[in-house]
């Protein structure tokens, strides 16, 4: 992995898209259906990050057979065994911080471990939360990153922890909740960042026939809940992440319209960006019932956005920011500073290589958008797989060549990517 470079040329894009399934249901229902007995999930995300979650599903004494989109999955029949081995969650924060809630669970010790960008991300408050109720949960350095030593099982009660840091670890309480002996009541500390994320959750607990809900001080979860989907089926929808990709390079570059399929509404704070796109100044049309976006490049203006909620859409707008005209004001971002990479300074060095100018701030990012000054350069995929396909879209428009540099990392969430990019028209060549 990360051996290959891409180079970009400036390109018109036109033609359609189908857009991934999304990543976070994906997550969420393969551990679900190893809470449950017998799943079938439609449609599913077969990435890097999803393939970590289907393993620890493995690991607990469940199975996750795959036949094209479609996952059979055998449950380890609600609480999950002791893992003969240790997980490896690879690269994925969702599959570390759902796993860790999940082993506590276990009449036993389980040990978590990922990539070296995993572990410098921060597990802190997810482990003391396993401790408040009466699991064991160690960082092994002491410094609140894996490598996690969890042991269980806990049996549920009361616990606060922050919101800031990562929504994740309220969605990993919950799911593990469902199946303990007295529930769980989570109070939030702080106001919740990424507060979408845990509507998908609720989303995907319903249809799992789990019942979750928000209180007045956070969420709460009755214990003792059997996870059983309707027909045995779950399908999964598109990813609205993903679908930012294709969604920007049509307004940046797609002068004959690109169409995105496979849309449908869904709990994702991420359709955020198709008004995003819209304000920025590219016409674009919507078809929820149809699950359809159309849109066609104009003249983009800079904008001001939060992203409180939708900390994946940071790089993506960053780079429509770049193109457009003036500045655009990205704020409430500091937690977009926990991911693969550290994304807001991500963003603003490998802009800056191609000649744009930003100025940062530890919760803001502000990109000063001139669509001329961008010239190609060599820029560095960082590992991480939106800041690679987020440079991809600045190459469509920088000067000359853009090379991105380890630009395998895309599988971690959309695997055929550049595939899609090349099919839309992009000049892409790999080497
Ligand atoms: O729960 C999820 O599926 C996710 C939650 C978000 O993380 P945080 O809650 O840590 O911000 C998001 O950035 C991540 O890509 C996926
Ligand atoms: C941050 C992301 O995922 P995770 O937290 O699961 O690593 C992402 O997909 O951008």
């Amino acid at each position: 992995m990360n051996d290959t470079n891409v180079t970009i040329t400036p390109s018109r894009v036109a033609g359609t898209a189908r857009a991934p399934p999304s990543k976070s249901y994906t997550h969420r229902a393969i551990l679900a259906a190893g809470y449950a007995e017998q799943t079938t999930v439609r449609d599913a995300l077969w990435s890097a990050d999803t393939q970590a979650t289907a393993r620890a599903v493995d690991l607990f004494g469940g199975s996750v057979e795959r036949e094209d989109g479609t996952l059979e999955i055998d449950g380890f029949g609600g609480r999950p065994d002791v893992p003969a081995d240790v997980i490896d969650c690879d690269n994925s924060g969702t599959t570390m911080r759902l796993v860790t809630a999940a082993a506590a669970l276990a009449d036993g010790t389980s040990v978590l471990t990922g990539d070296e960008s995993l572990r410098s991300r921060p597990q802190g408050p997810l482990l003391e939360a396993v401790a408040d109720l009466g699991g064991e949960a160690l960082s092994t350095r002491g410094n609140g990153q894996a490598p996690l030593v969890v042991t269980g099982p806990l049996s549920g009660g009361t616990v606060s922890i922050p919101g800031d840091v990562s929504s994740q670890y309220i969605t990993a309480l919950l799911l593990a909740g469902a199946v303990t002996e007295e529930g769980l009541a989570i109070e939030l500390e702080t106001a919740l960042k990424s507060a979408p994320y845990v509507d998908i959750t609720l989303e995907v607990l319903e249809g799992f026939g789990v019942e979750a809900r928000k209180t007045d001080s956070g969420f709460a979860v009755e214990g003792g809940q059997t996870y059983d989907v309707d027909d045995g089926e779950y399908a999964v929808p598109g990813d609205f992440s993903s679908i930012s990709y294709p969604l920007a390079a049509g307004a940046i570059a797609g002068d004959d319209g690109v169409r995105i399929e496979g849309a449908h509404p869904s709990a994702q704070g991420d359709t955020a960006i198709v008004d995003i796109v819209d304000r920025m100044g590219a016409t674009v049309d919507w078809d929820r019932a149809g699950g359809t976006i159309d849109v066609q490049a104009d003249a983009l203006e800079g904008v001001e956005v939060s992203v409180e909620d939708t900390p994946d859409l940071l790089p993506t707008i960053a780079t429509l920011g770049a193109v457009a005209d003036g500045d655009t004001h990205i704020t409430n971002a500091e937690h977009v500073r926990y991911k693969e990479t550290d994304r807001v300074s991500a963003m603003a060095e490998e802009l800056g290589k191609l000649g744009v100018e930003t100025t940062e701030e530890q919760d803001s990012l502000t990109v000063h958008g001139d669509a001329s000054v961008l010239e190609g350069a060599t820029v560095e995929g960082r590992g991480d797989h939106r800041i690679i396909m987020s440079l991809a879209l600045a190459g469509l428009v920088a000067e000359g060549e853009t090379t991105i540099r380890g630009a395998d990392h895309v599988d971690v969430s959309f695997p055929g990517f550049f595939d899609m990019l090349a099919e839309l028209g992009a000049s892409i060549d790999r080497t």
